[in-house]
Formats: structure tokens, C-alpha cells, sequence
């Protein structure tokens, strides 16, 4: 069984006009709301890739009912610790460019972490552990290494998506799968990367350092996979950007669904630039149709 992991879940409010006034009254048409964090966007592309998964992490208040209430429309299964303040609003303005508003989130206690903690250590050699997005700032940077260090030592395989150190921390535990995108992979080696030959040494250092798998992302510039076997670069689709939240949660998702059928890497990575540009091409995230619909422009080499 797959699980995702949302320590910081959000409701996205997607708010689309031509330019932003600053200082000035902008009303605007209608916006969109979604459930989503990242673990709970690789759960959302998962099930319509018809993959089950179960969405765990930290939900709260009225923003945190919106998500499970949506998430249960959807018959995605939920175990989540319940905490008192509100899920955090993330808002997300698409104009002339795109602008990103994440909130913190609310404070976990040492008891509802210790909640989480439990419901991790119930996962065995069979399930696979999505930890996705940033984490709450009452918990230390050292979160997801105690949470890796878990599933290591009962033989849980896991995938990281998250920045900084928080990724570079879970290096050493052997990760299946890490996704940086080319800024995030710049940011960690204290470097600017602006192309995919460049991403190429820098991805293979995280593999030297213990993940499995590196697929960096280029927006629309290309993409990358690296493993001890073989080096992918890949083109991405053309077609109209609507908004980008979500298209690295689902490169992860769709790596996932096709690597649970077929067992192919190649397949998979394709399969995976494709739903990154099916949800970048949507407001909102892809549809399997979209990405299918995608896939013949994914070339790789
Ligand atoms: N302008 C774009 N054109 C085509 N595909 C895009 C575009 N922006 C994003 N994507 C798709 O979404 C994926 C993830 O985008 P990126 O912005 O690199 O990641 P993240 O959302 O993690 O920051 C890309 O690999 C690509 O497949
Ligand atoms: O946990 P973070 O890093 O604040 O990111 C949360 C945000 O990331 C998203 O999951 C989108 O992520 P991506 O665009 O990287 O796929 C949004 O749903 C959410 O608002």
C-alpha cells in the first residue's frame, strides 16, 4: 500500500487575473479551491490513476474538515492526527506570473507528533511512504530523518519530496525516490542551475550521498533522472501554462502509478514528466486522459 505524508496540508486558493494593482482594489473572477499539501496532491493523482493510497499527516479546524470532506468525495482514505488549530490557506496568485503565499501552518504538540509517530511505525516491507512538503515550524528540522529512520528500520521504502535540509538529511537512509526541482537542487550545493547538463553532476551527488532515484525537474525546460544504472534526460510537452501548483507532486505520482505497473524506470520517468505538464497545462491537477494524452511528446534520452 502506498502512504503520503502531509505534515503540512493547505487549503490552495487559486486566484487567476490579468495583473495584480498593488495597493489598489482587485476584484476577481473565480477563484478556486483545492485540498492539497503535497502528499495529499501525490494521493489526489494517484487515485485517478486508479492507485489506492492512504493520506496520512497533521489536519485541523474548518480548513482541515474542507480537506478530509473533499479527500472523502474522492474515496481517498485518510488516518489523520487530528490537531486544534486551523490547516493552513496557501494562497496562489496566477497573473502575468505566477506568485506563491504558503502560510506556516499550525504548532504540533510532542503528544500529536508522537500520534504520527505511531501510525508510521505500523507500516511494513510491503507499503511505500510518500513524505512530501514542508513541515510545521514547531517541529525540528530533524523531522523527517526520525520519520525516515523509522520505515528503515522496518524495511518501509520511501520517497522524499521537500527542500534543503530537511531533504539532505534523509540522504543517507536510501530514499527510492527524491524529486528536487533545479532550484532547489542549486540551493543545496550553494549554485545556480539553469540547465539540464548542469543538473546532471549535481543529481549524481545525491546519489552518492544514498538516494535510489533523482528526477530533477526543469519547469518547462526538461527533465532529469539519475540512478547507478543510467542517466534520462527528457523533453516536457509544449502547450499553455494555467498554473504549476502541483506539477511536481504530480511527477511523483505518475512516477509511481506506471512504476507499480510495469517496474520500468524509463516508463515511469516519461509517464512522470508527463502529469507534471498535464497539471501545469490545468488549473487544478491532471486527469489520467491529459497526461495520456501528453505522453507521445515526452521524448527521452
Ligand atoms: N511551463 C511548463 N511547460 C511544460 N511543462 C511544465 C511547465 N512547468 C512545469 N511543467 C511540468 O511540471 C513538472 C514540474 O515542474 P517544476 O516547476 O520543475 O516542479 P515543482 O512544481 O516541483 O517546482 C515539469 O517537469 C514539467 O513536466
Ligand atoms: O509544504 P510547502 O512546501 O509549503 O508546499 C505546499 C504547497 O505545495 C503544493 O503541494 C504544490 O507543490 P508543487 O507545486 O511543488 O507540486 C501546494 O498544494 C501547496 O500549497
Amino acid at each position: 500500500m502506498i502512504y503520503t505524508l502531509t505534515l503540512n496540508p493547505s487549503v490552495d486558493y487559486i486566484i487567476e487575473l490579468d495583473v495584480v494593482q498593488l495597493g489598489e482594489l482587485n476584484r476577481i473572477g473565480n477563484p478556486s479551491k483545492f485540498a492539497g499539501g503535497k502528499g495529499i496532491n501525490v494521493s489526489r493523482v494517484l487515485n485517478r490513476m486508479g492507485v489506492s493510497s492512504k493520506a496520512l499527516g497533521f489536519i485541523g479546524g474548518f480548513t482541515g474538515d474542507y480537506i478530509v470532506d473533499q479527500l472523502q468525495k474522492e474515496n481517498i482514505a485518510t488516518n489523520f492526527v487530528e490537531v486544534e488549530e486551523d490547516t493552513r490557506i496557501n494562497v496562489k496568485v496566477k497573473a502575468d506570473t505566477e506568485t506563491e503565499l504558503n502560510a506556516n501552518g499550525p504548532a504540533i504538540s510532542e503528544e500529536k507528533f508522537a500520534e504520527l509517530k505511531q501510525k508510521i511505525s505500523e507500516l511494513t516491507s510491503e507499503d511505500l511512504l510518500v513524505l512530501a512538503g514542508s513541515i510545521p515550524s514547531t517541529l525540528p528540522k530533524t523531522t523527517y530523518e526520525e520519520l525516515v529512520g523509522i520505515c528503515h528500520k522496518n524495511n518501509v521504502s520511501f520517497v522524499v519530496d521537500a527542500e534543503g535540509e530537511l531533504l539532505n538529511k534523509v540522504l543517507p537512509y536510501n530514499p527510492f525516490l527524491i524529486k528536487p526541482n533545479h532550484h532547489e537542487l542549486g540551493e543545496l550545493f550553494d549554485t545556480t542551475i539553469t540547465s539540464v547538463e548542469e543538473v546532471i553532476p549535481y543529481a549524481k551527488k545525491l546519489l552518492e550521498r544514498g538516494a535510489q532515484n533523482v528526477i530533477v525537474s526543469l519547469a518547462g525546460d526538461g527533465a532529469v533522472l539519475v540512478n547507478e544504472h543510467e542517466t534520462i534526460i527528457s523533453t516536457v510537452p509544449k502547450g499553455e501554462l494555467k498554473s504549476s501548483v502541483g506539477a511536481g507532486d504530480s511527477m511523483v505520482a505518475g512516477f509511481l502509478a506506471k512504476y507499480q505497473e510495469m517496474q520500468d524506470i524509463r516508463e515511469a520517468f516519461r509517464y512522470s514528466v508527463a502529469s507534471g505538464s498535464a497539471t501545469a497545462f490545468s488549473i487544478g491537477l491532471c486527469t489520467k486522459e491529459k497526461v495520456e494524452s501528453l505522453l507521445p511528446q515526452v521524448v527521452i534520452q
